[in-house]
């Protein structure tokens, strides 16, 4: 069974004047067909308003769709019988951390998401450490999150969505508010929880380098799903990503550029020492 399955999923939102009355619809989402397996690592890309976010909050049912419907493992989110098993199957890491942190101290915020599930209080308190230490901040369970870096305050959030122990977690631009440190200290994270706890990844991002290891990507525009492929894929077709504005990672552009020149390098390269080998290899030829 598919962790997150959508199909022709729409969403509209309501448009309103300034005095609040509704003038129209806005259509966020547009026929979406989205399928991802457990344990798989999915990342959803596109330029601002292309309908990421809106998406996103279907995967704990924080919108439910106003046309087609999105499965949450196996569950209908239109059903508000199943409401809680879809929040708890799927955990939603937001933008902004300092949003999400409610506690005064780390580990009683970390604990909130247990505790409301009802989960007894000797193993929250398990979970808590379990989270902590899963994020690398269980040095840091008794500080008060507002002396904590912008990456780190980040982390205690995954940690309280961890807590809940989803099978799925959906990071909506986790990083967008970070530093380079905070973001690859976030992304890292990430990266360990896949290999610890096997859990699902949906990561939305548009910063092409968090992209490079997913095991499938969606580029998303003006609502509609526009690409889907294996990294290599998507970054292979550098014009088409153009057209959605969007890049490709730094080191695929360079690859390009010198493939571009007569290099023998294919497309799509994704990781620098893939592009050190051909180049050194090319050196040879050369020589
Ligand atoms: N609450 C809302 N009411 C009305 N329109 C909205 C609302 N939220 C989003 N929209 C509109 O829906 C479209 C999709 O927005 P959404 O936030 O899903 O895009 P996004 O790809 O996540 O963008 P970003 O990268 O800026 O977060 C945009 O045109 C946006 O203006």
């Amino acid at each position: 069974m598919e962790m997150i399955q959508a199909e022709e999923l729409v969403y509209e939102y309501e448009k309103r004047d300034d005095e609040g009355n509704v003038v129209g619809m806005h259509r966020a989402v547009d026929g979406v067909d989205i399928d991802v397996r457990p344990g798989q690592f999915v990342a959803i890309l596109g330029h601002n308003g292309s309908g990421k976010s809106t998406l996103a909050k279907h995967m704990n049912a924080i919108l439910v769709p106003t046309g087609g419907t999105m499965w949450v493992n196996g569950r209908d989110t239109k059903d508000p019988n199943e409401l809680m098993n879809v929040r708890q199957s799927a955990g939603m890491v937001f933008q902004n951390p300092d949003n999400q942190i409610i506690g005064t101290v780390v580990e009683e915020d970390v604990g909130f998401g247990p505790e409301n599930l009802g989960v007894p209080t000797d193993e929250i308190w398990k979970r808590v450490e379990d989270s902590l230490r899963a994020v690398g901040m269980l040095e840091y369970r008794k500080n008060s999150p507002n002396k904590l870096s912008g990456g780190q305050k980040q982390r205690v959030a995954i940690a309280g969505v961890i807590a809940m122990e989803p099978q799925c977690i959906v990071l909506d631009e986790p990083t967008a508010m970070l530093d380079p440190n905070g973001r690859k200290e976030v992304l890292r994270t990430v990266h360990e929880l896949r290999k610890r706890k096997n859990v699902t990844v949906i990561l939305i991002t548009h910063y092409m380098e968090e992209v490079v290891d997913a095991d499938w990507v969606y580029v998303m525009d003006s609502g509609h799903v526009v690409m889907r492929g294996t990294p290599r894929q998507i970054f292979s077709q550098v014009d088409e990503l153009k057209k959605y504005h969007l890049d490709v990672p730094q080191v695929t552009m360079l690859a390009e550029e010198l493939r571009k020149r007569g290099m023998d390098i294919p497309k799509g390269i994704l990781h620098r020492e893939e592009l050190v080998e051909y180049i050194m290899k090319a050196q040879k030829k050369d020589a």
